[in-house]
């Protein structure tokens, strides 16, 4: 049994609990922490777990073999500098930190240690529909992908989301699975703003249209539109050149009342992504014997958020900004 403690015990640290508590086989939350004594209190309550009141001394408790980091973005780097440092196993949500620059310092000091012991929370690579359009992808038979026409809608989001957050919070999931399943590096990207909708506020531009390239040439478009009301929706088109591969959706029953045919569109993450994010953390623990990390790892959070960064600035530029790395992947990570 892994025994694991969890940094973070909001909304996504709750779900991430009952999953590894009640669904994940191999794995017990044996330690939680949360500054907001109410959440620890939650999160300790779905498992069962002893209450740290600092991250710092969960990740060093001895009972405590491996971590997972679900606190804000701002708050990651901390931690899992801290586990690196321990040796410890870490799965920590996306982003795996705030600013290139701060992941740059995790890689650094994962390559260090000379393990492998970080995982970043890009579930979508555990998605069964973006799996399927990765294995048509591979298969050769659509040839090479032209084009990718992607939304990434939340039904609402609060005051405290702002403009940034569509790129950090949002599309940061699009930027990692889209070169994931292309196999392809960002060039360039570039932000359209469209008329804000009268459900938005001060502080968010929203809807935005990221536009990214890749080094060979694929150009993606992604509509993020966190207010659009009617959903959560999530799609993804890649027009090949013999074939366009458009994802799955969802399948619930197609409904006749009253002369009128409805399905359902799911209104969460929690919902849409229940399948990956339980594959995902299986995979992780899975894996933790093995020293190995098979998904997303720290490289990966570090190349997401360069391309967010520069995402950003082309929302504050609205020019076409390059995508560039400060270094090349260490050999570690091939
Ligand atoms: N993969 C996915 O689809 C999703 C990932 N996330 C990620 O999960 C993480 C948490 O997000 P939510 O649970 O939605 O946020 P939330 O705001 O609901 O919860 C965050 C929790 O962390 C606590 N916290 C704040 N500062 C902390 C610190 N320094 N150390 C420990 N805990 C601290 C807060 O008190 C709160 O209980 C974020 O990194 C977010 O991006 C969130 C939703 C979906
Ligand atoms: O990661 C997530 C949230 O943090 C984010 O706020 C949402 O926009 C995403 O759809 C969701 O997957």
């Amino acid at each position: 049994m892994l025994k694991v403690g969890v940094i973070g015990c909001g909304g996504m640290g709750r779900d991430h609990i009952d999953r590894l508590t009640n669904k994940i086989q191999g794995v017990e939350v044996v330690a939680v922490s949360d500054p907001v004594a109410e959440n620890a209190k939650l999160g300790a309550a779905i498992c069962n777990g002893k209450i740290y009141e600092n991250a710092i001394e969960l990740i060093e408790a001895t009972e405590v073999e491996a971590i997972f980091v679900v606190s804000p973005g701002f708050a990651h780097k901390e931690p899992l500098l801290k586990a690196i440092e321990l040796g410890k196993r870490v799965f920590c949500e996306k982003p795996l930190a705030t600013t290139a620059d701060d992941c740059l310092e995790i890689v650094k000091a994962e390559v260090a240690s000379g393990k492998h012991l970080i995982q970043t929370g890009f579930m979508r690579r555990y998605d069964r529909g973006y799996r399927q359009v990765k294995a048509a992808l591979e298969s050769g038979e659509y040839g090479e992908p032209l084009m990718l026409h992607c939304t990434h809608r939340n039904p609402e989001v609060g005051e405290n989301y702002t403009t940034p957050m569509a790129v950090h919070d949002t599309a940061i999931h699009e930027i990692d699975v889209l070169h994931w399943l292309t196999d392809d590096d960002y060039e360039s990207v570039q932000v359209l703003m469209p008329r804000v909708t009268k459900y938005s506020h001060a502080q968010l531009n929203d809807p935005q249209i990221m536009l990214l390239r890749t080094k060979k040439g694929v150009c993606i478009d992604v509509e993020v539109f966190v207010n659009c009301k009617f959903g959560y929706d999530i799609q993804c088109e890649v027009v090949c050149e013999d074939g366009s591969i458009k994802m799955a959706e969802p399948a619930y029953p197609d409904v006749r009342k009253d002369a009128k045919l409805a399905t359902t569109i799911d209104t969460d993450c929690f919902v849409r992504f229940k399948d990956a994010y339980d594959v995902e953390v299986q995979d992780w623990v899975d894996q933790a014997g093995n020293g190995v990390i098979a998904g997303p790892n720290a490289w990966d959070g570090y190349l997401a958020a360069v391309t967010a960064d520069a995402l950003v600035k082309a929302q504050e530029t609205g020019n076409i900004e390059p995508v560039v790395t400060a270094v090349e992947m260490p050999e570690f990570y091939k």
